[in-house]
């Protein structure tokens, strides 16, 4: 690991969707390690690809949709070799799938069935977890996150969420490991859920209200790169980056982090990056400035897309300047063209 943590510390450990697609087995490695000397809390995304097949099911309630996602976690179930039913849950989802009108909105609807993914994905780590000996309690976050009332965007109340915290202190203290899902909230009794990518804002606000020592944001890349490395060939792995840099990366498309992950933690605790298969920790947030470009990408539509450059105020190429601040400057290009642009950009500003 690139960075240790202190003796008796503790952390909040969040895996996104792709440390959790075809096996837990890295995952539980890193609690297990963490688990010997710190409080771990854990933060769980749906399994990879999972919210997108809920969205489908959501909008058709189609039986091909419902029966693709039992299968999914059923499968997992059988892979992990725990026993466990979710027959609660899939009940819970058909009788959503028929009752939309009870809702106040679409929106308040599609935030319900969106649930279900963080909601099995922290029962079955629970399990997991209590099957290598470490006791542990799944927490659904609709009874400890308190949101405002923006269904599909949700963001979170501090102070109220901070009156219901002594729910995970109590499992804490009781030696267990919480497991708390990511992504979902609550507003007047209604399922809210926290934006695409909601799991990372879920873990920096827990961070802060349980005092944290550090949050780790655990994925399939090592940290932050000077560009998405899954585009950019010769994208570098950033070992420092300061809050507002990420978070001005994260505002213009940066997937690594979510937008509001920040803000909750900013000049308090620190963030790390890194991934969960051969537990690299690779990027450090802190008031260090990592003082390297970060270019980011958002998808417009399927015509156009923005290319963001963080921490310059010019750069060299023959594109049309879409918006830009103080360190960032803003492009517009064709979609078609994003990969290419992207990985001349790169070449430019690093040569
Ligand atoms: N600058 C960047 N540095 C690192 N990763 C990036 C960057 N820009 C985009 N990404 C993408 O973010 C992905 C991680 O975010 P996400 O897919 O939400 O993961 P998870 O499922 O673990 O939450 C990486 O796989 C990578 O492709
Ligand atoms: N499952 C939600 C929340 C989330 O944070 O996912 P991930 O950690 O896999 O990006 C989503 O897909 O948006």
């Amino acid at each position: 690991m690139v960075y240790k943590l202190s003796a008796k510390s503790r952390v909040v450990i969040k895996f996104g969707g792709s440390s959790v697609r075809d096996s837990f087995s890295e995952a539980l490695r890193l609690v297990q390690k963490l688990y010997e000397g710190n409080e771990v809390v854990i933060v769980l995304s749906a399994l990879k690809g999972v919210t997108d097949l809920l969205l489908k099911l959501a909008e058709s309630k189609s039986p091909e949709f419902l029966k693709e996602f039992e299968e999914i976690y059923l499968r997992t179930i059988e892979r992990l070799g725990i026993e466990l039913s979710i027959e609660n849950e899939i009940r819970e989802l058909k009788f959503i799938l028929r009752n939309e009108k009870a809702f106040p909105s679409r929106k308040a609807y599609i935030d319900h069935v969106l649930s279900f993914g963080e909601r099995l994905s922290v029962k079955l780590f629970s399990k997991a977890l209590e099957d290598e000996g470490i006791k542990s309690t799944p927490v659904d976050a609709f009874y400890l996150i308190e949101t405002n009332g923006s269904f599909g965007n949700a963001k979170v109340d501090l102070k109220k969420t901070k009156d219901k915290i002594w729910i995970v202190e109590e499992i804490l203290k009781r030696g267990r490991v919480p497991v708390i899902t990511g992504f979902l909230g609550n507003f007047n009794g209604f399922r809210t859920t926290l934006g695409r990518g909601g799991s990372d804002y879920t873990a920096s606000v827990l961070g802060r209200l349980l005092n944290a020592r550090a949050v780790l944001i655990m994925s399939d890349v090592k940290g932050i790169y000077t560009a998405d490395p899954k585009i950019v060939r010769d994208a570098k792995l950033i070992p420092f980056a300061s809050y507002e840099e990420v978070s001005t990366a994260s505002m213009l498309g940066m997937k690594a982090l979510h937008e509001r992950a920040v803000e909750p933690v900013k000049g308090k605790i620190p963030i790390i990056l890194g991934k969960t298969n051969n537990q690299h920790l690779g990027t450090l947030i802190s008031k260090i400035n990592a003082g390297m470009p970060i270019l980011t990408y958002k998808i417009i539509n399927e015509n156009l897309a923005s290319i963001g450059v963080v921490g310059v105020s010019e750069v060299n190429i023959n594109a049309q300047i879409y918006k830009r601040g103080r360190n960032w400057i803003c492009f517009l290009v064709k979609r078609e063209e994003l990969e290419n642009t992207l990985n001349a950009i790169h070449e430019v500003i690093f040569q």
